[in-house]
């Protein structure tokens, strides 16, 4: 499988690298990044959404430089969860556009969030912008309600390559075991056939829960686990994650 380095960190193939959340106000996130930092996490995820104070730009930079100091060379990936994909704010397509262009232009962040269902405009025009600033994009779909089928995961995770995704990622809900079952094929599929772009995939929730342990297996590079926490139902404690991947390690 073809890798992303990213400072110090390799992503894809071994074992599945552990992404925390940080979430909430300044305040939070920071208590939260020296918690990550003393963790064996491999790299933070800043949910913007969760901050009460996320439409201040001033604010965002500040923000994002004291988290740079605390994390060090720990890669950050900054990302803006729209409400119509689970997360906590709602915001119009220009604002997103202009608040992920701020961050990647910013130096402070490694990786960017976009969500692959923005207007083609939105997804193209950030990925040319991060490409031009070394910032990764993880391209990403949610869905909080239920899990399309193998092919439709499959499809998705290729379109995303396709666009020039450094890391696909879809996160989806089960309503039942088989639902877990075409998450972890599509991701083997994935692994199988389409190795060029590192996927990261996660079926939510306690029935998903074993699909947040076995990325080495089936081919999920990255894996969500909660400092306190949890930014999605199903994500275990970073510790305990960390524990089982290592046992789990072929
Ligand atoms: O996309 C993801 C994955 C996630 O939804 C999860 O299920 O772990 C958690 C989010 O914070 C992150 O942006």
């Amino acid at each position: 499988m073809k890798t992303v380095k990213i400072r110090n960190l390799v992503i894809g193939g071994g074992k599945p690298k552990v992404c925390v959340p940080m979430m909430g106000d300044e305040e939070a996130v920071l208590r939260t990044a020296e918690g990550i930092k003393k963790s064996r996490a491999d790299l933070a995820e800043w949910r913007i959404d969760t901050d009460p104070d996320w439409n201040n730009e001033s604010h965002i930079l500040q923000t994002a430089e004291k988290l740079r100091s605390v994390l060090g060379d720990m890669p950050l990936l900054f990302t803006f969860r729209t409400r119509e994909e689970g997360g906590s704010a709602a915001v119009s397509e220009e604002r997103y556009r202009e608040l992920n262009r701020t961050m990647i232009r910013s130096g402070l962040i490694d990786l960017v969030d976009v969500e692959f269902f923005k207007t083609e405009e939105t997804v193209k025009s950030l990925i040319r912008e991060a490409e031009a600033h070394g910032v990764r994009t993880v391209l990403s779909n949610h869905d909080f309600e239920k899990t399309p089928q193998e092919e439709e995961i499959v499809r998705r995770l290729c379109a995303m390559q396709e666009a020039g995704a450094d890391l696909a990622k879809i996160a989806v809900m089960p309503k039942e075991e088989q639902d877990v079952i075409e998450l972890l094929n599509a991701t083997w599929t994935m692994k199988k056939f389409h190795p060029d772009t590192p996927v990261i995939t996660m079926s939510m929730g306690q029935r998903g829960m074993i699909s947040r342990l076995c990325g080495e297996l089936y081919g999920s590079a990255v894996t969500f686990a909660a400092y306190e926490k949890a930014s999605a139902p199903g994500q275990m404690q970073v510790e305990e994650v960390r524990e089982i991947i290592e046992k789990l390690h072929v």
